[in-house]
């Protein structure tokens, strides 16, 4: 899928305007503080209901404004809208001029992908980050996740409950099987998942770090120690999770290592290689997302050019133009981009025609410099 046009009221500091973007590829080029994230953070919220920045909407909504709009028309006609009121917390979405109550209906039609400077965090932040990372992937590429996961987060809080309210090993029981069988399910759905990735990061990391493809493993801690029992860890947990008043095992603290060899991936590659890592992991799960939902997600990519150098922007750029989707990407100046303008010229020069977009992001306006047609 590709967006053909899209609108922003009120987020950020972006002035209100549509935004007619290019289906294969869209540069954004401004100075820091122009507003070229915010642009990348309204088409995320569209297609997850929430922000890659921050949970608080009043962060998001522009200074003494109550909601703000996100919608876009995508290339089928579909037009998706969502309006948030961060005073009374309503959100109302829209897909093809009809209420809709579920998010879900909208994010059938629209899947992004983003890597960010804020992407490091897969690598140096806590399993909370990583956890994310893996359950949106989940989110497109196993149908019956959402549905799992909110019974298992219902049962989750009733056990959690019973811990806070120090119920003996009797009384915990009921909730022990229930936990124990949900837990089980939804660790097996993400084990699955998580070989499916490994297996298409090592295709990606062919084509962006061709010195680590198929050496690469994504190794799997299920939230409780491995090769044992859940309902066996419990009970000898008993004492800890009263004193911690929650519970200490179970699918929800689960986490994932990115490994070579034997070695993570952060202590042996250099940080320019790590973004590669992270784009090859990034771009992995949208390939997923691509064979299982037929849909292929948007890529944004937040600031090309930090941590690359031109060699890895020009292999950047022919792998983008391999996977053949739309892609967003945002940079602070047209140097960082040359590569990408370069590589889809010479497409063009062997018979096939290529377009991109650049847009100039100044104070919150977005102004299309020039529709580059490389045909002309
Ligand atoms: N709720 C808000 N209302 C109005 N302006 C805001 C709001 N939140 C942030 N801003 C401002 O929006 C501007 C754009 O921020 P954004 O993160 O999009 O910049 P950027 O172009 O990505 O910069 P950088 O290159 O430094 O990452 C900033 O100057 C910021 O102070």
């Amino acid at each position: 899928m590709s967006v053909d046009n899209f609108v922003t009221e009120n987020f950020r500091n972006l002035v209100s305007a549509q935004i007619v973007l290019h289906p294969k590829l869209n540069f954004f080029i401004g100075q820091n503080g122009s507003g070229k994230s915010s642009l990348l953070e309204a088409l995320f919220f569209l297609g997850h209901g929430k922000s890659f920045r921050t949970n608080k909407l009043e962060h998001i909504v522009s200074f003494s404004h109550d909601n703000f709009i996100v919608s876009a028309k995508d290339a089928n006609d579909n037009q998706l809208g969502l309006n948030k009121n961060i005073t009374n917390q309503v959100t109302k979405l829209k897909l093809n001029g009809e209420v809709t109550y579920k998010l879900s209906n909208l994010v059938e039609h629209f899947a992004v992908q983003i890597v960010t400077p804020e992407s490091f965090k897969l690598f140096f932040g806590g399993p909370k980050e990583r956890r994310k990372f893996i359950d949106l992937g989940m989110f497109h590429v196993k149908h019956d996740f959402s549905g799992l996961w909110r019974k298992f987060n219902q049962v989750l809080k009733q056990r959690n409950a019973g811990i806070k309210n120090k119920f003996s090993k009797v009384e915990l029981e009921y909730w022990n099987n229930v936990y124990c069988e949900l837990s089980n399910v939804v660790a097996k759905h993400r084990a699955d998942y998580v070989e499916l990735l490994e297996k298409e990061l090592n295709v990606m990391l062919g084509l962006l770090l061709p010195d680590l493809s198929n050496q690469v493993s994504i190794q799997y801690l299920q939230g409780w120690p491995k090769n044992k029992n859940l309902y066996q860890c419990l009970e000898q947990a008993y004492d800890r999770e009263l004193a911690q008043g929650f519970s200490v095992y179970g699918a929800h603290r689960f986490d994932v290592k990115f490994l070579y060899g034997n070695h993570s991936i952060e202590a042996c590659l250099s940080r320019g290689q790590q973004k590669l890592f992270l784009l090859a992991l990034t771009f992995a799960q949208a390939k997923l997302i691509e064979k299982v939902k037929r849909l292929k997600p948007i890529l944004l990519i937040d600031d090309i050019g930090a941590e690359l150098d031109v060699n890895s922007r020009t292999i950047l750029a022919d792998t983008i133009l391999q996977m053949n989707c739309q892609a967003v990407i945002t940079a602070i100046d047209e140097e960082m981009i040359k590569p990408f303008i370069i590589n889809f010229s010479s497409i063009h020069n062997n018979g096939e025609q290529q377009e991109f977009k650049m847009f100039h992001v100044e104070h919150g306006k977005v102004i299309a410099k020039n529709e580059i047609k490389m045909s002309e």
